[in-house]
Parts: structure tokens; sequence; C-alpha cells
């Protein structure tokens, strides 16, 4: 089991992760997801002893990752895929991995062969696809048959045979006994892949539950009204009408309306003694990733500037719930901005965001981080936490050139 009590870590004036406390269990795929700068990758790193936390702690099986005896055996993880020293072969490199932590070299094959990299097994992993060097990164966190397993973003730049031969191992690996906790920011993904969620923001906790609880807590029902297109007159009479009626009339992009808070039968009714006639009335469930995104959006630190959905907001009903923890707050340091509430896609919850409870934190003033080392680094990372050799100085392959030259080592 993984367990972080009250872990933060800051970067300078930067709160990377703040107060972050949760459990990750055996047995189980556990998604950790969140928006792009959201903490992930920062806790996975603190997890592996990559990076020391500021304050609070995490545990692998109830000792620091620098104290697990024999951590390549317990421990594999997937951080950086193109962490791999680009002329060495796939083999070659395994082999390395495998000869430093005294892992016998047979397994080395057996693992290509779990992520179907046999056939290019000696050639140069420069010349890799993305999913290549996913499927390379995967065998090096399996090569040890470790028990707890953590995987940064595994199906990214997978193709969909890819991305369900991931979650299939996943949920394998899993049904073994072992601690699997993977990183994504694919809540439709993770919806088929993971038992349960913890959902970070701006680096603090959001939500800590079964996938099952999350889409009942979040996925709202809605009902599609729809008039006939040539009288928008019917369209404004009817918005009126439902919302005297305590119903939540939002405009879809295609002309219907989504209704929330009024069963359709009495939508139908309302209809019918307003003297409007429906081309539709459908009941409809909001997508996980709607709630989702709903969510975190008020913990998003990088938007386009195009992105319009910044442009349709309402401020919704208070409320609380969402799974959020008890005691949630802003990080202290960072100050509060309008939260970017509903936009045409997500039709109000049955819970509250906790962003629009507390008023989020804006945007940090400072920039994204440059891609430096935290001055708190440790020297060497250990092994198993590395599942790869750091990258070579040389420039990252062209991947459009392909090089699938062979190592001759
Ligand atoms: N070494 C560092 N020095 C300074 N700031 C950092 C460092 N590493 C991460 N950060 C900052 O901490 C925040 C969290 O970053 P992190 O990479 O953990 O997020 P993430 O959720 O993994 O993001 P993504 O989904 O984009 O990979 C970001 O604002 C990032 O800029």
């Amino acid at each position: 089991m993984i367990e972080a009590v009250g872990l933060t870590k800051r970067y300078g004036a930067k709160t990377a992760v703040y107060n972050l406390s949760f459990q990750v269990r055996p047995g189980a795929v556990t998604g950790f997801l969140g928006p792009n700068g959201s903490g992930k990758s920062t806790t996975m790193r603190m997890i592996l002893g990559l990076d020391r936390p500021t304050a609070g702690r995490v545990t692998i099986g109830g000792h620091d990752f620098r104290n697990l005896p024999n951590a390549p055996r317990q421990v594999g993880a997937l951080l950086d895929a193109k962490a791999v020293h680009g002329g060495r072969s796939a083999r070659n490199h395994l082999l390395s991995l495998a000869q430093l932590a005294g892992i016998p070299e047979a397994r080395v094959d057996e693992v290509l062969g779990v992520v179907g990299l046999q056939g290019v097994a000696r050639k140069r992993s420069k010349g890799f696809s993305l999913g290549m060097g996913q499927r390379l990164g995967i065998a090096a966190a399996l090569l040890g048959d470790p028990q707890v397993l953590l995987f940064d973003e595994p199906v990214n730049g997978l193709d969909p045979e890819g991305i369900l031969w991931v979650r299939n191992l996943m949920k394998m690996l899993a049904s073994e006994g072992r601690t699997v906790f993977v990183s994504s920011h694919l809540m439709s993904e993770m919806a088929l892949t993971a038992d349960h969620l913890i959902v970070i923001g701006r680096g603090q906790l959001m939500a800590d539950m079964s996938i099952t609880d999350f889409i009942s807590a979040n996925s709202a029902d809605f009902a599609r009204v729809r008039v006939p297109d040539e009288t928008p007159e019917q369209r404004e009479k009817l918005t009126t009408t439902l919302t005297e009626a305590g119903g939540q009339v939002m405009p879809e992009p295609d002309g219907a309306l989504r209704v929330t808070g009024l069963a359709l039968p009495r939508i139908s009714d309302l209809a019918h003694e307003s003297d409007v006639r429906l081309w539709e009335l459908s009941p409809h469930q909001a997508s996980l990733e709607e709630a989702y995104m709903r969510m975190t959006q008020g913990a998003v630190d990088y938007r386009s500037t195009a992105d319009q959905k910044a442009h349709l907001q309402q401020q919704p009903p208070p409320y609380a719930g969402y799974g959020q923890q008890p005691g949630y707050a802003p990080p202290p340091q960072q100050p509060v901005a309008d939260v970017p509430q509903q936009g045409w896609y997500a039709p109000p919850p049955p819970g509250q965001n906790p962003y629009a409870a507390a008023q989020a934190p804006a945007a940090p003033a400072q920039a994204p981080a440059p891609a430096q080392a935290p001055t708190d680094a440790p020297a060497a990372a250990p092994v198993a936490a590395a599942p790869a050799p750091a990258a070579p100085a040389e420039a990252p392959a062209d991947l459009t050139k392909r090089d699938t030259s062979e190592d001759p080592r």
C-alpha cells in the first residue's frame, strides 16, 4: 500500500503539492487524475524518493522509498518513457537495469514478450515510436515483478490497440493483488480502467473515492428539449416557463435546451400548458468526462485564449459535496479569483465544485516551471524509481526518420 499523509512540495514560491493525504490499496487500479500542472508527477516522484517532500510523508508498505528493502523487486515505475539511452537496444536497456537490480537475464526476455517488443528487442530505442517507447518503459517497470507499480500516463502516444492493451495489463496486475497507481488526463480511459480514483487540482485533493461512487456522485441527469427550429419565440417562451417552474435551462450549441431540475413528465406538461410544440424531449446523463472537467476546471492552470468554454460561464447555486475532502482549502499563498463555472458542455451537477464553494485560487502568478532540477532532489535516483538511465544529452530522435539500426552490443 502507498500512503501519503499531509504531503506538501514547494519549489520556491510555487506550491506543487499541498497537504495531500491518500492511500493507494493493493488489488485495485487507482487512477490519479488532475489537469496539467496539478502535481501528479511531483507526487509520484515523492513516492519514489526522487523528490523530497517539503512537509508530510509518503510511504510504501510503511517505509519511505529510500529505506525500502530490495526496492527494485518491490516497486516498479514508468515516469518518463523518453528517459532511455537511445543508442542502446531495448534488450540492452532492460538488461542494464536488470543487472543493477540483480534480476536474472531470463526476466528481460520475459518482459519483452509481455509488452510485445520481442521483434525489435535488438533495435536501438532511439528509432522507437512513442508507443514503442511507452511499451519499453512499461517493460522496465515490470522487470522486478514488483508488488507496487506506478505509471505516469502510460497510454500517452499509444494507438487504440495499445490503449486497450495497457487497460487490460493494469487490470491484470491489480487482479494479481498488486498495487497499481496510474496517472492520466483521460477521465474516459480511467472510467474503463480504474476501480478507485484520486483527483487533484492545484496540488490538492479534490476526490478520493471508488469509480462507482464517483459516477453516481458526479454524473448528473438532464433533459434535452427541442422545439421546431423555425420557432425561436417558442424556445424563448419555453425557457421562461421552465425557469419559472424551478428548472435550470441552458442552450445547447445545436439549438436544443438542456434542462435540469425538472422531471421529464413535468417538462412535457409545462410545454403543453404553454402551447409549445416539442420536437424532442429525451433523458440524458452527463458523461464522466464532463463531470471531471467540471470538477477540475476551476483548477486548470493553462487554458487557451480561444477556449470558448471559458466565455460561457454561469454561476451555479451554492452547494456542498462533489466528493471533495473535508477541510479542503486553497493554498494560503495563492490569491482568490473568479472560478470558471458552467460551460455549455457541463450540466449542473448534484454536488458542488469545491472551487466554487471556496473560491478557487487564481492561476499562479509565476510562469510554468522551468525544467530545472529541484534543489532538494536526491543526488542519485534509486534504481527502481528510475525506470531508465538518464537520457543522453543528444537531441531527441527525429521520429519521422526512424533509426532502426541494431545495437551491436
Ligand atoms: N522541478 C521543479 N521546479 C519548479 N517547479 C516545478 C518543478 N516540478 C514541477 N514544478 C511545478 O509544479 C507543478 C506541478 O507539476 P507536475 O509536473 O507535478 O504536474 P502534473 O500534474 O504532473 O502535470 P502534467 O499533467 O502536465 O504532467 C507545476 O506548476 C510545475 O510547473
